[in-house]
C-alpha cells in the first residue's frame, strides 16, 4: 500500500499570520485518517493546500503521486472533496446540483446518489438556500461521495448533522474503506474519530505534533482508577506513588487517574480488603485534551 496523500515541509503563511509550518504527512491507501485539533490550528488551511486551493508559502505535496500545484485538475478528478464551508445559496435544487455535478464528471447513473439521499434524509427537492445548515451539509457529503471516487478528503464532515445521521454517515465510511478507497476527514468529534478512524494527526498551532493509530493513542494514555474497599483506606502511600495523579478520597475508597505503575498500586491496594474495583480508559477526547493542556503547559 502506497501513500495516496504525501505533504513534506507544507507552509502556508498568510502575511504575518501563522497558517501552518513544516507539516509532513502521509496518509495510505485504504485507511481512514483523521484530522484533528481545535478551531484555527490548520485543518482546512492544509486541506485546501493539499487541493491547491491554495498555494503553500514552501514545501509540497502530491496526491496519487502527482504534485498538486501541477497536477491539481487531474487529481481533483480523483477526489471526492466537501470544503468547510458548503454553503450554496443557489436557487437549484439537491437534485440539480447532482445532476450538474454528474454531468461535470462524465457519471451517468445517480443512483448511488439517490441511495445515499435516503440514507442521510437528504431533501433533493428543495432550492439549495432554501435548506438549514445540516441540510446542505446532506448535499455537499452527497455531491462528494456519489462517483465514488478513491479518495475523500472532507472537512468537518459531520458538522450540523444530528447524531443518528452521524450514524448512517460512519457506516457509509466504513463502506468506502472496504471498498479499498481512502478518507482523510478533519474533525472536531472526537467520538466520532474514535470509530471510524485508523490513524490520528493532531494539529496544534499549526504544526502536526503527533500521528499515531487511534489504538495506539488511546492506549497509551492514562487510566482512570475507582476503588472501594470494605473499610478504611489510608490515601497518603497511593498519593505517593509515582504514576498516580489527581487522586481524591474519602474514607472507603479512592479515585485517581494512573498513568503508570499498575503494578504497585494494585500491591498497595492488596494490603486492604478490595470490595470494587472500576478501571476505565478515557475517551479520545479526554486524552486529547489532556495533550492539549499538556502540551500548553510545556510551551
Ligand atoms: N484567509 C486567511 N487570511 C488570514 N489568516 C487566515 C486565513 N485563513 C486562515 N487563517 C489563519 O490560519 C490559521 C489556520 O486556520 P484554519 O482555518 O486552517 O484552521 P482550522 O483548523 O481549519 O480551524 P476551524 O476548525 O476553525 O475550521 C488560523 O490562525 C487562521 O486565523
Amino acid at each position: 500500500m502506497g501513500a495516496v496523500v504525501r505533504a513534506e515541509g507544507l507552509t502556508k503563511r498568510y502575511g504575518r499570520n501563522r497558517g501552518i509550518r513544516d507539516v509532513d504527512l502521509e496518509v495510505d491507501e485504504g485507511e481512514v485518517f483523521g484530522f484533528l485539533g481545535p478551531n484555527g490550528a490548520g485543518k482546512t488551511t492544509t486541506i485546501r493546500t493539499l487541493l491547491d486551493y491554495l498555494r503553500p508559502t514552501s514545501g509540497r505535496a502530491e496526491v496519487f503521486g502527482m504534485d498538486s500545484r501541477k497536477e491539481s485538475v487531474r487529481i481533483r478528478e480523483r477526489v471526492g472533496n466537501l470544503p468547510g464551508e458548503f454553503a450554496l445559496e443557489d436557487r437549484m435544487s439537491g437534485e440539480g446540483l447532482l445532476r450538474f455535478f454528474a454531468r461535470l464528471r462524465g457519471v451517468g447513473d445517480l443512483r448511488y446518489a439517490h441511495e445515499l439521499a435516503e440514507r442521510l434524509g437528504a431533501d433533493l427537492g428543495r432550492p439549495m438556500r432554501r435548506l438549514s445548515r445540516g441540510n446542505k451539509q446532506k448535499i455537499g457529503l452527497i455531491q462528494a461521495l456519489f462517483h465514488r471516487p478513491p479518495l475523500l478528503i472532507l472537512d468537518e464532515p459531520t458538522g450540523g448533522l444530528d447524531p443518528l445521521v452521524q450514524e448512517e454517515f460512519l457506516k457509509i465510511v466504513g463502506e468506502t474503506r472496504a471498498e479499498g478507497r481512502t478518507v482523510f476527514l478533519s474533525s472536531h468529534n472526537l467520538a466520532e474519530v474514535e470509530k471510524i478512524c485508523d490513524r490520528v494527526g493532531i494539529i496544534r498551532e499549526g504544526r502536526l505534533v503527533s500521528v499515531e493509530t487511534t489504538g495506539t493513542l488511546v492506549n497509551k494514555a492514562f487510566r482512570r482508577v475507582r476503588m472501594s474497599f470494605a473499610g478504611p483506606v489510608d490515601p497518603g502511600p497511593f498519593r505517593a506513588l509515582p504514576g498516580v495523579k489527581d487522586l481524591q478520597a474519602d474514607r472507603e475508597s479512592l479515585s485517581f487517574t494512573l498513568h503508570d505503575n499498575l503494578d504497585e498500586v494494585i500491591k498497595l491496594a492488596a494490603r486492604y480488603e478490595l470490595v470494587n474495583l472500576e478501571y476505565e480508559r478515557p475517551s479520545l477526547e479526554e486524552i486529547f485534551l489532556a495533550y492539549y493542556d499538556g502540551e500548553e503547559r510545556r510551551s
